[in-house]
């Protein structure tokens, strides 16, 4: 939240701001043992970015109508597109920082920026290659996905006149994983109010977001130092571990997806999660002899945990 010295928040902005750039830089990370993914050809480099900005002088905008500072909104969402296309790097975090530093830098008044940026994932697609000898990834048709996207949120402020980044946050959000056999739930309290029967084997459906930080902003920032962590190595360290480990609780589980990442991570200060329980209501079980079993959708309400974590989890032993 922006707020003013004298502690009034204070903001106006733009949201929804789509921004389809094409040809950016191509990312490139470093592998880790749980993912595919090693970068981005960013041939499409898409996303919906949500921009305000507050400052002292802009008081009077409220309080006296008077325009005289206020940059229209309509121009913040050109700035935006316009910068977009001159932004050279290959990340959605450099992006958001190169956008409001320009803009700081452009509009001396504004004391502070937050802005926050849904990548729009495309994927590619195999098509038939023009040898004939099989498949490869067409570099021009490419597939819109509703599924788990990254994002990325960043203040930033002045110091001494230039703007530098405040705080950051970056995350992996709609992360929708079940586990059909593996996972159980019992030996919680049980009391007059408990009516839920113990499971020793729960087709285990969870929603998740995952938010990270990192030590030193500049590795989300610049791709180039080597120490970039993408959303998708996220998410496949995310379903290794819940394929991995018999879990007992959703609580266990996240803690032990944190652990992995912070391992796999070091240049991550935070790691932080919000679960959601789905777990899919029994109407035939399985049994010993025949797996097939049939569930259905959970009716609400449903269960939720949020738990942040620090690389101080990994002294701990906890795996
Ligand atoms: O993993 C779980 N954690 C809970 O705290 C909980 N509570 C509940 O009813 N089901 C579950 N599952």
């Amino acid at each position: 939240m922006l707020k003013l010295r004298s502690g009034r928040t204070l903001y106006y902005g733009k949201g929804d701001v789509l921004t389809y750039r094409t040809y950016a830089k191509p990312l490139s990370v470093k592998a880790v043992p749980e993912s595919a993914y090693t970068g981005d050809s960013n041939v499409i480099f898409a996303h919906n970015i949500t921009f305000a900005v507050s400052g002292e002088q802009l008081l009077t905008s409220f309080t006296e109508g008077d325009n005289s500072l206020v940059v229209a909104t309509d121009s913040m969402k050109n700035f935006i597109l316009r910068h977009t296309a001159a932004y050279e790097g290959s990340t959605t975090e450099g992006l958001l920082s190169f956008i409001s530093k320009k803009f700081m830098e452009r509009y001396p008044h504004i004391d502070a920026v937050e802005l926050s940026a849904d990548r729009i994932p495309f994927h590619t697609l195999d098509v038939a290659s023009a040898a004939k000898d099989g498949l490869e990834p067409s570099p021009l048709v490419y597939r819109r996905s509703h599924n788990d996207h990254a994002s990325a949120t960043m203040k930033l402020v002045r110091e001494n006149g230039a703007p530098v980044i405040a705080s950051h946050e970056c995350a992996t959000t709609d992360l929708q994983l079940i586990k059909v056999s593996g996972s159980s739930f019992y030996g919680f309290v049980r009391d007059e109010y408990t009516t839920l029967p113990e499971s020793y084997d729960r087709p285990l459906f969870i929603f998740l977001d995952i938010f990270w930080k990192y030590d030193q902003t500049e590795n989300a920032v610049d791709a180039g130092l080597g120490g970039y962590v993408p959303a998708e190595q996220i998410r496949d360290i995310t379903h290794n571990v819940f394929h991995e480990m018999k879990s007992p609780s959703i609580q266990f589980l996240i803690y032990q997806v944190g652990r992995r990442i912070l391992t796999r991570f070091p240049q991550l200060a935070e790691v932080r999660f919000e679960s959601n329980n789905r777990t899919w209501e029994t109407i035939v079980d399985n049994t010993e002899t025949d797996p097939a079993g049939v569930y259905t959708e959970p009716r609400p309400p449903y269960g939720f945990q949020g738990f942040t974590m620090t690389q101080e989890d990994l002294t701990s032993d906890g795996e």
